[in-house]
């Protein structure tokens, strides 16, 4: 997991990131190669071994190592396999695999690459220069890692953002659709911020949307719930297998849990502290592009929660 503090440190140096201890799968049918890569890396890594494709992809779920030193030739499923199978699973697509074998051809080189792998070293291994390259790897992995990550959260207020939301929105959209349950979401808006802005200036109005967002990030979610930054002064969040009754429980703590801080607004004229107006859907996923549905009839109970006075919660069920 990225350190996301370290990552908007003006001082971010990516071999700092790379664990103390990285965790590397090496995979291999003869025990006496496993054995040369465990001399190499025994004493700085934590290893994991896997005798067979199957074993590997077992140990890959399992474990989610870092990097992959991984045998071409193996009975019933080969290297190739393995790692075509790791590259197609959203769960271990982002490991580096490292191919290590005694078939040196540029064809063999080819199709290892073409798969997927990041290196090609053969066997005998020299230590020093398989060393330096699985450093090279994570290095790299330690960077991809860290763009991914930069590009999912939101730069002012360090919770997700609506890149990330939607992308979890879909998935999770097609999961609870699978398992025929509800999906919730909670699409907030801070009550009269451009009067904050107005009173109080910019900047105090970007510290005040931290605040907003401290609250959701705080907020005690289930496993699978994500609260992110939907753009301006608009947050959105997202509860799967919850119903009407959960979501409207969660929205109001929320908007208490703000109230509560009794952040000063001396601009509002609805409350004498910083608010929000919630609206709550929740549906039964069903067709494909039911999603912009969704997100319609939670906007359509944020604009009654702003009619109705601000500072409340509003909902409704589609079914
Ligand atoms: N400080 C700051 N202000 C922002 C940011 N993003 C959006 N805003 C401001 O948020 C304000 C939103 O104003 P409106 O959409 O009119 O809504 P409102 O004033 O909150 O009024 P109601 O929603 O009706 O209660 C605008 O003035 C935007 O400039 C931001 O990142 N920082």
């Amino acid at each position: 997991m990225t350190d996301i503090k370290a990552l908007f440190s003006s001082e971010w140096m990516p071999e700092a990131l790379i664990p103390a201890r990285p965790r590397l799968l090496i995979v291999d049918d003869q025990p006496v190669n496993i054995q040369v890569l465990y001399q190499i890396f025994g004493k700085d890594s934590e290893v994991f071994m896997a005798t067979s494709g199957q074993q590997a992809l077992e140990v890959c779920r399992q474990k989610s190592p870092d990097l992959i030193l991984l045998d071409v030739v193996m009975p019933e499923m080969d290297g190739i396999e393995v790692c075509t199978q790791l590259k197609a699973d959203p769960e271990t697509h982002n490991i580096p695999v490292i191919f290590v074998t005694s078939q040196d051809s540029p064809e063999e080189e080819t199709k290892g690459l073409e798969v997927g792998a990041v290196d090609f070293i053969t066997k005998p291994v020299n230590p020093a220069v398989v060393r330096a390259r699985v450093k090279t790897h994570l290095t790299l992995k330690v960077q991809a890692d860290a763009l991914r990550t930069l590009a999912s959260i939101d730069g002012l207020t360090r919770i997700p953002n609506r890149r990330l939301f939607d992308d979890r929105l879909a998935g999770e959209w097609r999961a609870c659709r699978r398992a025929n349950t509800q999906l919730s979401i909670i699409m907030i808006d801070v009550d009269h911020f451009k009067k904050y802005n107005d009173h109080y200036g910019h900047l105090e109005g970007d510290t005040c949307l931290k605040e907003v967002a401290n609250v959701l990030r705080d907020a005690n979610w289930r496993g699978r719930d994500l609260a992110a930054r939907y753009g301006g002064e608009e947050f959105v969040c997202l509860l799967p297998e919850t119903d009407l009754d959960g979501a409207l429980t969660k929205a109001e703590s929320l908007r208490t849990a703000l109230e509560n801080l009794a952040l000063p607004h001396a601009a509002s004229t609805n409350a004498s502290c910083v608010t929000i107006s919630v609206g709550v859907a929740t549906i039964y996923p069903k067709a494909e592009d039911g999603v912009a549905a969704l997100l319609g009839a939670a906007d359509e109970q944020l604009y009654k929660a702003k009619q109705g006075g601000r500072n409340r919660v509003e909902g409704c069920d589609l079914g």
